[in-house]
């Protein structure tokens, strides 16, 4: 579960990004951070990453108070959470393969784990006859999916995507969708921040909405599964 308690965020320059945050999303979710340019999306991912910090209030997950987390855990902590980005950040000069095998490598996976388990995300994500490929030779969508294989390959718990269709057209981001909905369909609490009302309204999840740094709904679009 991820619990955030009472969250603000003021940077240095006096910019006030978040504001008494509280969010409560449990395991096994689908959730949407919606919210305009500057509402504090990015801003929420960031503190959930532990790559900032909050300056007030508590962040919790799955047990792990991430404020009384020893610095030397943050990298062990950050391997069970999966992260994609809008602009797919690959390894421009690594096959497919190659760009989800690192992920494994650097948790120390045995090649043997790596030839198994890299076809099987690959063909999780709809890849498998591309595996040889280059980013270069990929359109938009498979770099992304790509993207979302490496992240899950060390099987998090979580998979965080900030605005992961971003940088595609409707019919990309739709695929894209459909895959972080299976994704989520076999056991992943998945969290995405997007602006597009449209993806929103399309998926039918729980949407919570962030504007100038506040909370300002949070509800269930369809489906019935929310606990709280
Ligand atoms: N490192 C920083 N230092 C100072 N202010 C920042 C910093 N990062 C973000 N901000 C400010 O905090 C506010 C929230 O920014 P944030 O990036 O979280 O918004 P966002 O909702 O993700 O926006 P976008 O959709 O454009 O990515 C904005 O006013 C932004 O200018």
């Amino acid at each position: 579960m991820i619990e955030i308690r009472n969250i603000s965020k003021t940077y240095d320059n006096g910019t006030k990004a978040l504001k008494d945050i509280d969010i409560r999303i449990q395991d096994g979710e689908f959730v949407f951070i919606m919210g305009r340019s500057g509402s504090g999306k990015s801003t929420l991912i960031r503190l959930l990453l532990k790559e900032a910090e909050p300056s007030s209030g508590r962040i919790i997950v799955n047990d792990m108070d991430l404020q009384k987390m020893p610095r030397r855990y943050i990298p062990k902590y950050r391997r069970r959470l999966g992260v994609v980005f809008q602009d797919f950040r690959l390894l421009k000069d690594r096959t497919v393969f190659e760009n989800v095998a690192f992920a494994q490598r650097v948790v120390g996976a045995s090649p043997r784990k790596i030839r198994e388990e890299v076809p099987r995300m690959l063909k999780l994500v709809g890849l498998s006859s591309k595996y040889k490929s280059f980013p270069h030779q990929l359109s938009g969508g498979e770099q992304q999916r790509v993207a979302i294989a490496r992240a899950l390959i060390n099987r998090p718990e979580v998979l965080l995507a900030d605005e992961p269709t971003g940088n595609l057209d409707h019919e990309n981001a739709t695929e894209i969708m459909k895959l972080l909905e299976r994704i989520n369909a076999l056991g992943t609490t998945v969290v995405v921040v997007t602006h597009s009302q449209e993806i929103v309204d399309q998926m039918g999840k729980r949407v919570i909405t962030l504007n100038k740094g506040r909370l300002v709904s949070d509800e269930r679009k369809g489906g019935s599964d929310r606990e709280d």
